[in-house]
C-alpha cells in the first residue's frame, strides 16, 4: 500500500476531486487488470483510449482514477486526479511507486534505429565480467544479474521498467543497460528515469509508420539526450550524420565515438575475417569475435561508455576481447559440406545493407550468396521496396519469405518487397511464403563454401500470424536442413 498523494509526487496535476491522503494497492494502467483498491491512470493509445474504461476500473474496485480531463460523472469514495498528460502521469507514478529505482543505480540508456540490443548486451557481458552485479533491459530478456525474465518489448511499460528496476536494487544491481526505442520515448514510458547517460547509435529508416516523418523519428530519439541532467554523459556516434543532433540540446557531458571523423574515441578496422576482426583504440590492440564495420561502431561505443563509467582502460581492452556474439546476430553454422549459414536479426534497411556487406568482404572467391529476408507485418510498409531491393542487388539469390505477418497478408507483404526489385535483378528472386520452405530452398540451392543468410529474426524462436504465435527458430531450421541434407 502507499498514499496517492506520495505517489503523485512531481506529476502535472491540473484538478483533483476526492482526497489524495488515502492509500492505494498498486498502480494499474488496463482496466482488464484492475484489482481493489488499485489507482487507474487513463491512457491516450494508438487503438483506443483509456478514458473509456474509467467506469470499468471504478467498478473492478479502483480507488482512484488519473485521466486528462475529470469526467462529467464521478463515483463517491473513489478520488479523481487531473493530469497534463496520462502517459507521462504513468511512468512518473511507477517510479515513485517503486521508490525511484533508478536512483540506487547507475542507468544507461542506448537508443538508435540499429545496434541498441547488441551495445546493451555487450555492456552487460562486460561489466559482468569486470565484477560488478548487473542488470539488463533489452529486445531478448531482462538480466537481474545472473537471472533471467521474459519480455515482451524492447522497452517496456513503465510499470514493468520500475518493477524490474526494484528488483535490481533489491539484488544489489550497481548499472542496468537499457534500449530505449522511440516508441518507449514517444509513448514517455522511460519518463521520470534517472539516466547516469545515454549512448546513440545510429539512425536509418524504420518506423515511419509511426512517426510518419524521418524527422519526427529522429527529434523523438533526441528527447533521451534533451532529457538528461548536467551529471549524466551523452555519448554519440559523429559518423552519422544525426550523431550531433542528438547533443544539440543536452546539459548532459558531451562525447563522440567515430570511425571515420575526428572524435573523442577512435577506432580504425587493422583486419576483418569470418571468425572476428582486429582493432585498433588508444593505440592498443583488440580482438574481437564481432565481426563487421557495424560491429566495430558497437564495440568502441561500449569502450567509450565503460571510460564514461570508470571502467580502467586496459583492463576493459582485456575483458572486451572475451565478449561472445550476441543471440541472432552473424550467429553462424559452417556445415560438413562448408557451407555457411547466417541468421542475423538484420530487420532494417541499414542493417541488411550492412550485413550484406560484411559478407561481402569475407567472401574469398567465388561462393554463391543465397539471402532469405522478408518484412514484418503492421509495421513500416515502405522498408519492403527497400529491402526487397537491397536483398536482390547484394545476394546472388534472394528468397523473399514471411517474417511475423501479424495481420496482414504475407502474399501482399511479399509482393510490396517485389516491387523494389530492379529489372535486372528480378530474374534472381523466388518468393516462398512459408518460411521453413525457403530456408530448405535456400539449403538446396547452395553448395560448397556457398553463404545463406537468413534475415529479420535473429534470436526470435516465433513466428506471429493473426495474433498467433508458432514455434520457429530460424537458426535450429537451418542448421537441422543443412545436417539432414548431409550438406
Ligand atoms: C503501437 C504501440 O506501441 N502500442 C503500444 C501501446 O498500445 P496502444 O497505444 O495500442 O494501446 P491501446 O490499445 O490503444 O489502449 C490505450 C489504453 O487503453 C487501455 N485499455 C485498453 C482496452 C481496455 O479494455 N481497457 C484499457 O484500459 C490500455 O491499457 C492503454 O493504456 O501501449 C501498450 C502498453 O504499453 C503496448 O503494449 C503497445 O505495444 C504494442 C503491443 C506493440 O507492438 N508495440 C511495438 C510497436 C513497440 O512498442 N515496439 C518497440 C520497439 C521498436 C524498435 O525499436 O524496433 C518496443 O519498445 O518494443
Ligand atoms: N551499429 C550498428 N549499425 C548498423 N547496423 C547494426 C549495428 N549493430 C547491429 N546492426 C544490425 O542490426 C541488426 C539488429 O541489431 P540489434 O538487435 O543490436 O539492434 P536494435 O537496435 O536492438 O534493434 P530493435 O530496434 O529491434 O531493438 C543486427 O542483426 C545487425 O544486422
Ligand atoms: N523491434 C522491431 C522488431 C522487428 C523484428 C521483425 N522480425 C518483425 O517482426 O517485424 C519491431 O517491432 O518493429
Ligand atoms: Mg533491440
Amino acid at each position: 500500500m502507499k498514499v496517492l498523494k506520495d505517489i503523485l509526487y512531481s506529476v502535472h496535476i491540473s484538478a483533483v476531486s476526492g482526497t489524495t491522503n488515502c492509500e492505494v494497492a498498486s498502480v494499474c494502467f488496463d482496466s482488464r487488470k484492475v484489482q481493489n483498491g488499485d489507482a487507474f491512470v487513463a491512457t491516450r493509445g494508438t487503438v483506443t483510449d483509456g478514458h473509456k474504461f474509467m467506469d470499468k476500473a471504478v467498478s473492478l474496485g479502483a480507488r482512484a482514477i488519473i485521466c486528462e480531463e475529470l469526467p462529467k460523472k464521478m463515483v463517491d469514495g473513489v478520488t479523481y486526479v487531473a493530469v497534463e498528460n496520462g502517459q507521462q502521469a504513468l511512468a512518473i507514478m511507477a517510479s515513485n511507486y517503486y521508490d525511484t529505482p533508478s536512483k540506487n543505480l547507475k542507468l544507461v540508456g542506448v537508443t538508435g534505429t540499429n545496434g541498441k540490443t547488441t551495445v546493451s548486451s555487450l555492456l552487460y557481458q562486460l561489466f559482468k565480467k569486470a565484477g560488478f552485479k548487473v542488470g539488463l533491459l533489452s529486445t531478448i530478456k531482462i538480466m537481474i544479474d545472473d537471472t533471467e525474465y521474459p519480455t515482451s518489448h524492447t522497452t517496456p511499460d513503465a510499470l514493468v521498467i520500475n518493477k524490474h528496476l526494484k528488483l535490481m536494487n533489491d539484488a544489489g544491481v550497481e548499472y542496468c543497460f537499457m534500449e530505449v526505442s522511440s516508441h518507449g520515448i514517444h509513448q514517455k514510458r522511460t519518463e521520470g528515469l534517472v539516466f547516469e547517460g545515454a549512448i546513440f547509435t545510429n539512425l536509418s529508416h524504420d518506423h515511419l509508420d509511426y512517426h510518419k516523418t524521418f524527422a519526427e523519428y529522429r527529434d523523438t530519439k533526441k528527447k533521451l539526450f534533451d532529457n538528461l541532467s548536467k551529471k549524466a554523459f551523452a555519448l554519440t556516434n559523429i559518423d552519422d550524420k544525426n550523431g550531433l543532433v542528438m547533443l544539440q540540446n543536452t546539459k548532459a557531458r558531451k562525447f563522440t565515438y567515430a570511425l571515420k571523423n575526428y572524435a573523442d574515441y577512435r577506432a580504425q578496422i587493422l583486419e576483418n575475417q569470418f571468425d572476428g576482426q582486429l582493432l585498433k583504440i588508444d593505440d592498443n590492440e583488440l580482438w574481437t569475435k564481432l565481426i563487421g564495420h557495424f560491429n566495430a561502431y558497437n564495440i568502441l561505443a561500449i569502450y567509450a561508455a565503460a571510460d564514461l563509467l570508470g571502467l580502467e582502460k586496459l583492463e576493459c581492452l582485456r575483458l572486451m576481447s572475451e565478449l561472445e556474439n550476441v543471440d541472432g546476430r552473424f550467429q553462424y553454422y559452417i556445415s560438413k559440406d562448408k557451407i555457411t549459414a547466417i541468421v542475423d536479426y538484420a530487420h532494417t534497411p541499414d542493417a541488411l545493407k550492412n550485413v550484406l556487406e560484411t559478407i561481402g568482404t569475407l567472401r574469398t572467391g567465388n561462393e554463391n550468396v543465397i539471402t532469405v529476408v522478408g518484412c514484418g507485418g503492421d509495421r513500416d510498409r515502405s522498408k519492403r521496396p527497400v529491402m526487397g531491393n537491397i536483398a536482390s542487388e547484394m545476394s546472388n539469390t534472394a528468397i523473399f519469405t514471411s517474417d511475423n505477418p501479424r495481420t496482414e497478408s504475407p502474399s501482399a507483404i511479399i509482393a510490396e518487397m517485389e516491387a523494389g526489385v530492379e529489372p535486372q535483378n528480378t530474374k534472381k528472386i523466388l518468393s516462398i511464403e512459408n518460411r521453413e520452405q525457403a530456408i530448405k530452398t535456400a539449403c538446396q540451392l547452395a553448395n560448397a563454401n556457398d553463404i545463406i543468410l537468413i534475415a529479420g529474426k535473429g534470436h526470435e524462436t516465433y513466428q506471429e500470424t493473426n495474433g498467433t504465435r508458432i514455434d520457429f527458430d530460424d537458426f535450429k531450421i537451418v542448421k537441422e536442413l543443412l545436417q539432414s541434407l548431409d550438406k
